[in-house]
């Protein structure tokens, strides 16, 4: 079974990240591009980590997991390089709604992280079902070569046009020529 493509609002998620290594710390950067809620607990923390908690103002623990820690999270991302500790806090996120990412195990995951490229309103998001991250990573990097710098400023416009004409079919096929038109422009670049 695949993974459903999703894209949440994660303003009233609390989310926590358990690990302080560096692949926590990739996790936390992309969580960063979409909100700040975010509370780290890590026996140890590399450089950036640190240097990034303290240039967000994150609010993190120092210490080791303990049971019940997860309690009070909608959003569990288990980055730690502890196999069998990784595995119980799935278990016992089981006991709560909670979504739980865990970077060691697919089977562990209720959601993976994907490959993605933002650019202002434009979200593009890869998953390989964990098939292959790294194809995933540069799959991200030949259609960033592609999409140009301006697409922003493209999705600006078209969001006025939807803003400002009336709704009905003649919105509809205009709408639809611009973006057609758009995409087919690229080729030339
Ligand atoms: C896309 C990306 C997003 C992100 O991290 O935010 C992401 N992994 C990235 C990179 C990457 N990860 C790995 C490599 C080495 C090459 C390779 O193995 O391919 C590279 C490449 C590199 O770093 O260059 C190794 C790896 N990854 C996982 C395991 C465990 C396992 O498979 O069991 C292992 C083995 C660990 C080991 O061997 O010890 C698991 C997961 N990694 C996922 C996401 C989820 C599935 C996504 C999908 O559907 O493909 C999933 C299932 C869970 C999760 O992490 O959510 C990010 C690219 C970001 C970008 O675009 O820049
Ligand atoms: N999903 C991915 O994209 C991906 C890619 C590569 C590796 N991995 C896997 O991710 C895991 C983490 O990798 P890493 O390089 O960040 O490891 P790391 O050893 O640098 O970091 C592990 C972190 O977990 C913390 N930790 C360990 N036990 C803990 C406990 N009981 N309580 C609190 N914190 C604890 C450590 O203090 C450390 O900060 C590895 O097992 C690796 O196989 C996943």
């Amino acid at each position: 079974m695949s993974y459903f493509p999703a894209f949440l609002n994660l303003r009233t998620k609390r989310i926590l990240i358990i690990g302080g290594g560096i692949i926590a710390y990739n996790k936390l950067v992309h969580l960063l591009d979409f909100t700040k809620n975010i509370h780290i607990i890590s026996q140890e923390f590399c450089d950036d980590m640190l240097y990034t908690i303290e240039k967000k103002s994150l609010s993190y623990q120092q210490k080791a997991y303990k049971v019940g820690d997860i309690k009070e999270y909608e959003i569990v991302i288990i980055a730690i390089d502890d196999r069998a500790l990784a595995k119980n806090i799935y278990e016992e996120s089981r006991e709560y709604k909670c979504l739980c990412n865990s970077v060691d195990n697919l089977e562990h995951c209720d959601f993976t992280f994907a490959s993605y490229i933002k650019q202002g309103d434009l979200t593009l998001a890869i998953s390989t079902n964990g098939s292959s991250p790294a194809f995933a990573k540069q799959l991200k990097i030949y259609l960033e070569s592609i999409i140009p710098r301006d697409v922003s400023g493209f999705l600006k416009e078209m969001k006025e046009l939807r803003a400002t004409l009336p709704k009905g079919k003649e919105r509809m096929n205009m709408l639809k020529t611009k973006a057609k038109n758009y995409i087919k422009s690229w080729r030339k670049i």
